[in-house]
């Protein structure tokens, strides 16, 4: 049997017991040190953080949008781990809802110079309150040279949406797909359509007046399209040519040179060519050879491309001359003529 301390007091021939006793007690403060380290760095650590990442505990930052609603937002996923720092994006697709902006930023995406954010952040119209580091952390990893890029299509008309990316910065490059708005206008219905089918025919949603013919221009679908009028609102804060507008009709019939135009204005190399697109018949569209980050073909999905209720040609005529005058000006005030009209 061997020989043990009795518990204190200890007897006279114990004379290491204070020792022993202060080794434990600095072990214990150790442990607890540790046990602190551990707790402090949790949410933050983890992330193997750049300077942005540190501002906010991870439990503050979605992992994806804020708001994605029928878009694809992780329709190729932007791998965000490795080198680089996140950074406020230098260019954003502002609009227009239903314009082609989702097959823009995936297409653009294939430039290895381009990492966009896939889902659409919202930040200027629904989570300003959040502030910039929360719009920041939302943004893929860049290194030196490549563009940071997001699209949110509602901040075309969001009154508010100039003077804060202005204030963002001054430089920020903007896009605008823009699309027939009368196309547009039933393509916006056809979605709400999917996800609410009790909703009224679009007829009855466009007229306030069905005999008279007055439009509602109330109605979002109709108000959209309008773009002169929400251009006006960008002018007060950004010059011309800081904006670029891209036909969406365009964008489906060659998106490679589309897709020049974009690339020369975003100061990138043209990589993006003929070579990378292919016409899927069974789509109706232009799809990817090569996606970002994928050897496959990548079309975009079942949301994009939608089959649109039969209109009555009446009302698309009546339509059509409402939005003449408007797209009129907006040819004006653009130095180009879509060729609605
Ligand atoms: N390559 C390709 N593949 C599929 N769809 C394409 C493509 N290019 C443009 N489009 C058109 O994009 C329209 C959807 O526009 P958005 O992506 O801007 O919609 S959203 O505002 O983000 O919901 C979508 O509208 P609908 O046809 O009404 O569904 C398409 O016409």
């Amino acid at each position: 049997m061997g020989y043990s301390c009795p518990p204190p007091p200890c007897p006279p021939p114990c004379p290491g017991a204070p020792l022993r006793r202060r080794a434990a007690l600095l072990a214990a403060m150790l442990l607890l040190l540790w046990v602190y380290a551990l707790y402090s760095c949790a949410g933050y650590c983890a992330s193997a953080p750049g300077p942005a990442s540190r501002l906010l505990p991870r439990a503050q930052v979605p992992a994806r949008s804020a708001s994605a609603e029928d878009d694809e937002p992780g329709a190729l996923s932007t791998f965000s781990s490795g080198a680089g720092t996140k950074k406020l994006p230098q260019a954003i697709i502002i609009g227009v809802k239903k314009g082609g902006t989702r097959a823009l930023l995936e297409f653009l995406r294939v430039h290895p110079d381009v990492r966009a954010v896939g889902a659409e952040p919202h930040f200027f119209d629904r989570n300003y309150e959040r502030g910039l580091r929360w719009y920041r952390e939302l943004m893929p990893k860049t290194l030196e040279g490549q563009i940071t890029m997001e699209k949110t299509p509602s901040y075309f008309v969001t009154r508010e949406a100039p003077a804060r990316i202005s204030a963002m910065s001054r430089d920020t490059k903007l896009i605008v797909v823009v699309r027939d708005p009368v196309t547009r206008a039933i393509s916006d219905y056809t979605q709400t359509l999917s996800k609410k089918p009790d909703i009224p025919s679009f007829e009855s949603l466009t007229f306030k007046n069905r005999t008279t013919g007055l439009i509602d221009t109330s109605w979002s679908a109709i108000q959209i399209g309008i773009y002169a009028k929400h251009l006006d609102n960008w002018l007060q804060f950004f010059p011309m040519d800081q904006i670029l507008f891209v036909s969406g009709e365009r964008l489906i019939s060659d998106p490679a040179g589309e897709l020049g135009r974009v690339q020369d204005f975003l100061g990138l190399k043209r990589i993006i060519t003929d070579k990378h697109f292919y016409f899927n018949q069974t789509k109706g569209f232009p799809c990817l050879k090569k996606a970002e980050g994928s050897s496959k073909p990548h079309c975009l999905g079942k949301t994009k491309g939608r089959t649109h209720p039969n209109i009555h040609p009446e009302v698309v005529q009546r339509l059509r001359d409402f939005y003449r005058p408007f797209n009129m000006k907006f040819y004006q005030m653009t130095g180009h003529d879509f060729g609605w009209d």
